[in-house]
């Protein structure tokens, strides 16, 4: 299976040798012919990066880890369904002073084109080498436009109603300027320098069209680091995303992504007219940086961190009983008559039963930013859910939190940003074409 842009020419102008020469790879690839493509989601192994097995660095073997490609093109933009990876970047822009509909455009190709050839294992325009003798290592970049992005491109009318400002929780301690923005780029590899690589390349390519506004770096586990996949833990070592909406559920493409035929507008002029025709295929993120305060958290006793979560630690299974993903019994009570699984326990209240069928994605980053000079950790996660609809996905599991959840002692909103993410771009267009040309 040949690999998208492998063979896209387009010149970089760089001196860095063939490797940023056109249509050829860091590694220059060898022949994609005899590819298997190990399907992973949307992640395919290249199997074609085998090569003679010389001692030549050049075509030596990637390792799985280094060979997995994502998709650029498609219906929905990479970085969504896609296995979270070991490294992630998340960035917010905003446009420059005089920067309009035209720039917007202008960057949003010029990112787009980036975007591919990079996930593709090619270099960029500027490449500063640091991604040399790397495979792409399941690169994907993935654009979102804030709330602020359509008065400053003269697009009022065309914003979603789904963008509105999310409400205010009480339990929110928001810093607004790590909050928002123009722009929104979320980078995901598996390989720490390859995701550096496409962070500097976006950045210097946002040129002067826009800003950054404010910048996050989060981890997950490593491929391979356990002996067999598994769901990923968080840093309170709590198994976390078991009961993620799968592709394989019924109903996952419309709690997701918008529909190709969007049933409204989606103008403010059209109250609840859901999302306009240039989001089709597209999806609305929730970013929330939350701080885990591991101090207080690591004082209980397990019992007493699984009595707040309603699951084991060790397995992430139901308190009720059975493994990881058994049903739990939110009824069972225990020989005092008490509920096994406590009425305000997170893993009870989060759920689609008790919050009118809301449902989301969660495809998150831990983080850890050092201490808070006061020697606590500044670390926690960078919550990142996906949904065709805020206000039936994120807004109302966290308007139930809010109200009494057990874990919201140890946790803290630091901040907060909403995006439109279009859909897929098409071969040869760029991310937001539809609504930047429309
Ligand atoms: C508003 C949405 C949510 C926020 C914010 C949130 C924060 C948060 N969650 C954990 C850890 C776990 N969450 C789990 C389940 C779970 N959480 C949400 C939503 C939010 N979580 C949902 C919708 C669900 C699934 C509910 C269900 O369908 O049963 C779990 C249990 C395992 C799992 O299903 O993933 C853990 C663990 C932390 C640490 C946190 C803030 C830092
Ligand atoms: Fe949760």
């Amino acid at each position: 299976m040949p690999r998208p842009g492998a063979s896209r020419s387009g010149g970089t102008g760089d001196p860095a040798g063939p490797a940023s020469q056109p249509g050829v790879t860091r590694r220059r690839l060898l022949g994609t012919a005899g590819a298997t493509g190990l399907a992973l989601g949307a992640v395919g192994t290249a199997a074609g990066y085998a090569a003679a097995g010389s001692g030549d660095p050049d075509t030596a073997p990637l390792t799985s880890v280094g060979a997995e490609t994502a998709v650029f093109h498609g219906k929905h933009q990479p970085g969504i369904l896609d296995p979270m990876q070991s490294r992630g970047h998340l960035m917010a822009f905003d446009l420059a002073p005089g920067a309009g509909r035209k720039e917007a455009a202008a960057l949003l190709r010029r990112w787009s084109a980036t975007a591919e050839r990079l996930m593709a294992g090619e270099s960029s325009a500027s490449d500063t080498g640091v991604a040399l003798d790397a495979g792409p290592s399941a690169l994907t970049v993935t654009f979102g436009l804030g709330h602020s992005f359509f008065a400053r491109t003269g697009l009022e009318k065309q914003r979603p109603v789904a963008l509105d400002p999310l409400p205010d929780f009480s339990s929110d301690r928001l810093d607004k300027a790590r909050s928002d923005g123009d722009l929104w780029v979320q980078i995901g590899a598996n390989d720490g320098l390859v995701a550096f690589h496409a962070l500097r390349a976006l950045q210097k390519e946002a040129g002067s069209a826009a800003r950054p506004r404010w910048e996050m770096t989060g981890f997950n586990r490593s491929p391979g680091a356990t002996a067999r996949p598994m769901t990923a833990r968080n840093l309170m070592g709590q198994v976390d995303g078991t009961r993620n909406p799968k592709p394989s559920d019924p109903d996952f493409q419309q709690r997701i992504f918008v529909p190709d035929e969007p049933s409204g507008t989606g103008t403010a002029e059209v109250p609840g007219g859901g999302s306009p025709r240039w989001m089709a295929g597209g999806s609305y993120a929730v970013v929330r940086r939350i701080r885990m305060l591991l101090d207080p958290w690591e004082k209980l006793s397990v019992t007493e961190q699984e009595a707040v979560m309603g699951r084991h630690r060790s397995d992430g299974s139901p308190l009720t009983g059975g493994g990881e993903t058994t049903e739990p019994d939110l009824e069972k009570l225990g020989p005092d008559g008490t509920l096994v699984i406590p009425i305000d326990a997170h893993a009870r209240i989060s759920r689609p039963d008790q919050n009118g069928g809301a449902a989301m994605l969660r495809r998150p980053f831990s983080y850890h930013d050092g201490s808070d000079g006061k020697g606590a950790p500044d670390a926690g996660l960078l919550f990142i859910c996906w949904q065709a609809d805020p206000v039936r996905g994120f807004v109302p599991v966290q308007r139930k939190l809010d109200r009494g959840d057990a874990l919201s002692p140890f946790v803290r909103h630091e901040a907060s940003g909403l995006f439109a993410v279009p859909g897929g771009a098409e071969r040869g267009g760029y991310v937001g074409q539809a609504l930047l040309e429309g």
